[in-house]
């Protein structure tokens, strides 16, 4: 399954959030609008579907308001009569062909839907209704409340505001409108952060891998040792939570998995003695890459983070350049906590990049908007599944549009 497809599915708790909020605040205050068109102008056009959305332009700023056709004056339909009609109709009743701000969001589905047999003979004109709401203040302070609680943080959810106030003050969208104009404020806020994380030609390169207990540390450097692997990079891992017999136990099995030696050393002795030792082991081998898994600290263990402060000090005795990579493996399932967490691995070890972890079953998956927007640090890879290729570099539309509930994507 590509990873868009599977991220899209598996962001369901954050995206289904989303779009529910959206829907209610739409509907509640919206108006029901007559959108018709032509359907032998929508055949004609069916060939030519509109083209993918790009989210990453500027939203457009004039949303042109429905244009109502002179003639014939169409009837306008209840839903639920609509609804039937289309069930009995052995094809879909065509789309309106979209507006400017329509063809931004996802009507490329619908829009190709063949008209059915009538229409197609006579042209006759379709009904459809879109229903719109006004972006007024009201609009906007709900818009701002259903992004805090999804997770997106305060400071993210106010400025993509009055960035949607800006370009669409007094205009009316609908909820696919709504959705389009936010991806594209997601995918703004995203892009910068989007780094894979960086080979360098020094060998080995080394990559610690720190965050708190359980946030995907282990399961992250098996992920990446495979893909590293598979790339044709030779791979190291070092276990350097030694205090747990099963971490241990836990690396091996994922380094049996990349094919990766695990470095190990005997439990209970010093994680920073096994960092040093790893990388005289790493560079006589020739490797490329060696991850050192560490153990996980809670934030406010100072004597843990005091123990993290003290590998990064050995590793550098061995080479001063290194660790060349500090990883924060964060899990999105702690929501805004993640942000703490980040200030206090900055403070210890010099991070240079995020992994978020667990993004599928959250409904927190926004947390990521707000530390890409609050901290500006690369976002290496997401993960969302338990499995070997539940890891991905990170893409940032391909997240906005999953995270806001865009599933046309082909
Ligand atoms: N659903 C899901 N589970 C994940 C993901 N990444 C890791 N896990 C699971 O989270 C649990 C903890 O993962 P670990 O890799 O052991 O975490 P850790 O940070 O090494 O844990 P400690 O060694 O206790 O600090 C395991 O059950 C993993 O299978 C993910 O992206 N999605």
């Amino acid at each position: 399954m590509a990873f868009f497809s599977k991220l899209k599915e598996r962001l369901f708790k954050s995206s289904s959030k989303l779009e529910e909020g959206l829907e209610a605040i739409v509907e509640d205050g919206g108006e029901e609008e007559l959108v018709e068109e032509s359907a032998k102008a929508a055949a004609s056009t069916e060939a030519d579907a509109p083209a993918p959305v790009d989210t990453t332009q500027d939203a457009p700023d004039v949303v042109p308001e429905p244009e109502p056709e002179p003639e014939p004056e169409p009837e306008p339909e209840p839903v639920a009569e609509v609804v039937e009609v289309e069930e009995l109709t052995p094809e879909p009743e065509p789309e309106p062909l979209a507006a400017p701000v329509e063809a931004l969001v996802e009507s490329a589905p619908e829009a190709a839907a063949k008209p059915g047999l009538l229409g197609r003979m006579f042209g006759r004109r379709e009904a459809k209704t879109v229903v719109r709401r006004t972006v007024d203040d009201d609009m906007l302070e709900s818009l701002e409340d259903l992004m805090i609680t999804s997770d997106m943080g305060v400071d993210t959810a106010m400025r993509v505001t009055a960035n949607i106030s800006e370009g669409y003050f007094g205009k009316k969208l609908s909820v696919d409108e709504i959705k389009s104009v936010l991806a594209a404020e997601v995918t703004r806020i995203m892009e910068p952060v989007a780094v894979p994380m960086p080979l360098y030609p020094k060998r080995p390169q080394v990559v610690l891998i720190v965050g708190v207990n359980g946030a995907g540390k282990t399961t992250t450097i098996g992920k990446l040792a495979s893909q590293f692997t598979a790339a044709g990079k030779k791979v190291v891992i070092a276990a350097g939570d030694t205090f747990r017999a099963a971490a241990v136990e836990q690396l091996q099995v994922w380094g049996d998995r990349a094919g990766v030696p695990v470095l190990t050393a005997p439990e209970g002795s010093d994680p920073a003695s096994l960092a040093f030792d790893a990388m005289t082991q790493a560079e006589a081998d020739g490797a490329d890459l060696l991850m050192i898994d560490t153990a996980g600290r809670l934030q406010n263990r100072a004597d843990l983070m005091e123990e993290l402060a003290k590998i990064v000090r050995v590793i550098k005795k061995k080479d001063e350049t290194a660790p060349h990579n500090t990883v924060l493996v964060l899990d999105a399932t702690t929501g805004q906590n993640a942000l703490s967490q980040v200030e206090t691995f900055q403070k210890l070890a010099d991070v240079s990049g995020l992994v978020m972890t667990k993004l599928d079953g959250t409904a927190k998956g926004g947390v990521l908007v707000a530390l890409a927007d609050k901290f500006a640090l690369p976002i290496h890879a997401i993960g969302v599944g338990e499995q070997i290729d539940d890891l991905a570099p990170f893409d940032p539309e391909d997240f906005a549009r999953a995270l806001i509930g865009i599933t046309d994507r082909t």
